[in-house]
């Protein structure tokens, strides 16, 4: 069996298709070990779908279940076009709903489910905070640098809250993000729901304007604009390599 490695503006995903349809928790921890398996981030499965494309499931990294993933539904849709899986505008499922996605060579744009601000006054660290969910919950705060992020602190609210933890700033007209994720319990170089829960408190607050370029750790820039409710992130989507395991896992 055969699964393909992605690497989306920093988060890296590995990517199969099936069609059997069954919990993989145990798989995903075992494929997105950094040491004894392939290594990433998260592990996402294409299943087929009679009404869209597909549809998937998503794994982070210590097997736990998402909703959904921003950069996940870059790398998903690149995987199911160069695979004939799906046309190069498609319409896929996840746990948060229909993700719309586009493929135009590497770059691919996906359209997020609408953003729910589900808290805006959560004082901690003397930092306040915003609790946005934008296909997953993300803790957010502005601050005047992101060049320190205390992953004490960001340990502690996402024991708290359940939710990734991100810190923004604007910096010479770029939104510069550090995203602390659930699921992977650590800083991850990029999350793309959490650049999109970033770039919305900052559009709610009057800091952005309705498209900006977003920084995350990983120093690969990204677009993020709100279309009517939704949000849009576009950026390159890289297939680094496929990996073939010695036994089939379906
Ligand atoms: N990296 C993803 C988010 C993945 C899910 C997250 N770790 C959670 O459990 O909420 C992204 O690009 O959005």
């Amino acid at each position: 069996m055969t699964v393909a490695k992605y690497s989306a503006s920093g988060n890296d995903f590995v990517i199969f298709h099936t069609f059997v349809k069954k919990e993989r928790n145990g798989l995903a921890q075992t494929l997105c070990h950094r040491q004894e398996g392939v290594g990433a981030d998260g592990l996402i499965v294409l299943l087929p779908h009679e009404r869209y494309d597909f549809e998937w499931q998503f794994y982070n990294a210590d097997g736990s279940v998402a909703a959904m993933c921003g950069n996940g539904s870059r790398a998903a849709a690149h995987y199911a076009f160069s695979r004939g899986l799906a046309p190069n505008r498609m319409r896929f499922l996840t746990g948060a709903g229909v993700i719309e996605a586009e493929v135009d060579g590497s770059i691919v744009t996906s359209e997020l489910t609408p953003p729910q601000i589900i808290d805006k006054n959560i004082e901690a660290f003397e930092k306040t905070w915003w609790l946005v969910d934008t296909g997953v919950p993300h803790l957010v705060a502005f601050v005047d640098k992101v060049d320190s992020f205390d992953l004490r602190e960001a340990r502690e609210l996402r024991r708290q809250y359940d939710a990734n933890v991100n810190i923004a700033a604007i910096e010479g007209g770029l939104l510069r993000v550090r995203t602390y994720e659930r699921g992977v319990e650590n800083e991850t170089l990029a999350c793309g729901t959490g650049m999109a829960a970033c770039f919305y408190r900052g559009n709610q607050e009057g800091k952005v304007g309705d498209c900006i370029a977003v920084m995350p750790a990983s120093g690969e820039r990204l677009e993020l604009a709100k279309k009517g409710d939704t949000l849009t992130l576009k950026g390159e989507v890289r297939h680094t390599f496929d990996a073939m395991m010695e036994r089939d896992f379906d």
